[in-house]
């Protein structure tokens, strides 16, 4: 377990990610109020599609080292191109990618940059559990080194992959056993900041035996956090953060 996966388990501080970014003005914003992640979007459907705002090179001249970038079923060249040219420290595969595909993947990318594979979640503990297991099972039964995927992600199951603003329902989550840290997303907001308070505390004091990488590594933010698609509300952010952080 790297350092940063350590630290936040250990004092159950969730950390922070923004995704959908779009506008650097914005982005320094972001970095002053120690956001730990910064998403950008390179999926050419999504209304917060960050090639159509930002190039490369600028998204590489950001000076963070929270970087991730959101593919949803993307070539594998290109997932290395703009990862490479836009200086990423995270792929966030938001698709169906499968176990081999991420393997490729992670043997072809630079060893520091780290994977967060997205499992979507519908109604049915029983179908998470096993699109869990699935995710380790076949990476055990290849041979795949264990930090072939770094973290899971769990958003909300659509036919648009995500950025949907709705929630599922996360006591799902409170008897999977987890194997590696998590982000937890869709739909969070600041009307359901109490409910996710809840959710963190009932998986660190009640589920004694679950493993504490229960509690998300990281909380995500998005669609619930925007003026428009891509441009964020950063007074919202800062609010949610101090919420979060118990600061007010
Ligand atoms: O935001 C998008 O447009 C998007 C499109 C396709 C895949 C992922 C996308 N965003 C990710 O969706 C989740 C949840 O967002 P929300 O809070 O429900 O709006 C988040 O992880 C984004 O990375």
């Amino acid at each position: 377990m790297i350092e940063s996966q350590k630290s936040s388990t250990e004092n159950h501080q969730p950390k922070l990610k923004v995704c959908g970014l779009t506008d650097l003005n914005q982005i320094r914003e972001l970095v002053a109020l120690k956001i730990d992640f910064l998403g950008f979007i390179f999926y050419n459907k999504s209304p917060r599609y960050v090639l159509n705002h930002l190039s490369l090179s600028e998204i590489s001249n950001i000076n963070h080292s929270g970087k991730v970038g959101v593919f949803v079923n993307e070539d594998l060249e290109k997932i290395i191109k703009i990862s490479e040219e836009a200086s990423l420290n995270f792929i966030q595969l938001h698709g169906d990618e499968n176990e081999d595909f991420i393997l490729k993947l992670r043997k072809k990318l630079k060893p520091e940059v780290e994977i967060i594979k997205v499992i979507r979640i519908g109604n049915q503990e029983s179908e998470a559990r096993t699109k869990i297991e699935k995710v380790f099972d076949s990476a055990q039964t290849d041979n795949h080194q264990p930090s072939t995927i770094n973290y899971l992600l769990f958003d909300t199951d659509s036919k648009a992959f995500g950025g949907t603003g709705k929630t599922f329902d996360w006591n799902i989550l409170n008897e999977i056993k987890i194997p590696i840290p998590y982000f937890l997303s869709g739909g969070i907001s600041l009307e359901n900041v109490e409910e996710l308070k809840n959710f963190v505390k009932v998986n660190m004091f009640e589920n004694k035996t679950l493993t504490k990488l229960n509690i998300p590594f990281a909380l995500d933010i998005n669609s619930k956090f925007e003026i428009e698609p891509g441009i964020k509300d950063v007074k919202k952010i800062s609010k949610f953060k101090s919420l979060i952080m118990n600061e007010s």
